[in-house]
């Protein structure tokens, strides 16, 4: 390990460290619940999918039956989930990217899912999907964006369309303003919400390129997002300072862009001043076909 880290740049590093220290917390944070539902022996050959730790973390995933899994793609900081149905095995991937397709098909691969959907909250700008590649490799697997995003996908949603797993669903919600065509995906029990680049933890998408309006994202946040309850979970499609997560009440009461008027939300947003991503000019064509332009 230390001779890898020394050859990554020094940001990478300080990431690298601080994932794995929150690894470590994480791991001591739900070690009772682990002790709850496991025990030496008892889980030899056991099921991974009810077993592993996270599963049985409450602060990770609180609806019952369902596997939850928050993975990360350093170089665009883009988190991807994973959630599935314990009992039929069946999966969806939220915000898949292409550089980490084999790490998660492989995770896919070793925990027996059988992925039914690939979405993408939004057609990204910083980074190309993996969901049209991913359906060379998996059989029946479907891709889905929104109908508004100006892509083709397999399914294009709506408001309130369900993304069904199993017995768990996600709902759509519409979130327009960082892109007309951005997505939140609500966890049936609404005790998660997947929100893209629309909400972001302390902050939010910003509205400068694509069909970016400030107002239309102040309105999807305030009208859609914050009326979710409280105590619901906010997983967003990036965090560049290592933040995993937050909640619906949290977000509402703490973030600086949010709690203002739609006035100063407006003059935040259009004084931004954020350099362009680096990879726009190529994430946004391919993505546009699902990540799969060459072809
Ligand atoms: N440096 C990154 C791009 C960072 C960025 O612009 N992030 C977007 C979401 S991805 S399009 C964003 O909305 N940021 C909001 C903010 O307040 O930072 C790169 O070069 O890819």
């Amino acid at each position: 390990m230390c001779s890898l880290m020394s050859r990554v740049r020094p940001v990478q590093r300080a990431l690298a460290v601080s994932l794995q220290l929150r690894r470590n917390t994480e791991s001591s944070k739900c070690a009772p619940a682990e002790n709850r539902w496991s025990s030496p022996g008892v889980n030899a050959g056991a099921d991974p999918l009810r077993t592993t730790r996270r599963f049985y973390c409450s602060r990770m995933a609180s609806s019952k039956g369902l596997f939850f899994r928050q993975l990360f793609e350093s170089e665009s900081s883009t988190y991807t989930y994973l959630l599935a149905d314990v009992e039929t095995r069946e999966a969806v991937l939220i915000d898949p990217v292409l550089e980490t397709i084999d790490r998660d098909l492989k995770l896919i691969h070793e925990l027996g899912l059988h992925l039914n959907v690939a979405v993408n909250t939004h057609c990204h700008a910083d980074h190309i999907t993996s969901t049209g590649l991913m359906k060379t490799k998996l059989v029946g697997l479907k891709s889905a964006i929104s109908k508004f995003s100006g892509a083709t996908a397999d399914i294009l949603l709506s408001e309130n369309d369900k993304i069904t797993f199993g017995k768990h669903f996600l709902t759509v919600l519409e979130t327009p303003g960082h892109t007309d065509g951005c997505v939140s995906l609500v966890v049936d029990d609404r005790s998660m919400v997947f929100t893209g680049d629309a909400l972001l933890i302390r902050g939010c998408g910003r509205t400068d390129f694509q069909q970016g309006s400030p107002e239309k994202l102040f309105g999807s946040i305030h009208q859609k997002i914050f009326t979710l309850p409280d105590e619901c979970l906010v997983y967003p499609a990036h965090d560049y300072i290592g933040q995993l997560m937050s909640t619906v009440g949290e977000e509402r009461k703490f973030n600086p862009r949010l709690t203002k008027s739609l006035d100063e939300f407006v003059n935040i947003m259009n004084n931004l001043n954020l350099p362009k991503p680096k990879k726009i000019d190529i994430s946004v064509p391919a993505n546009l076909v699902c990540g799969v332009y060459h072809v």
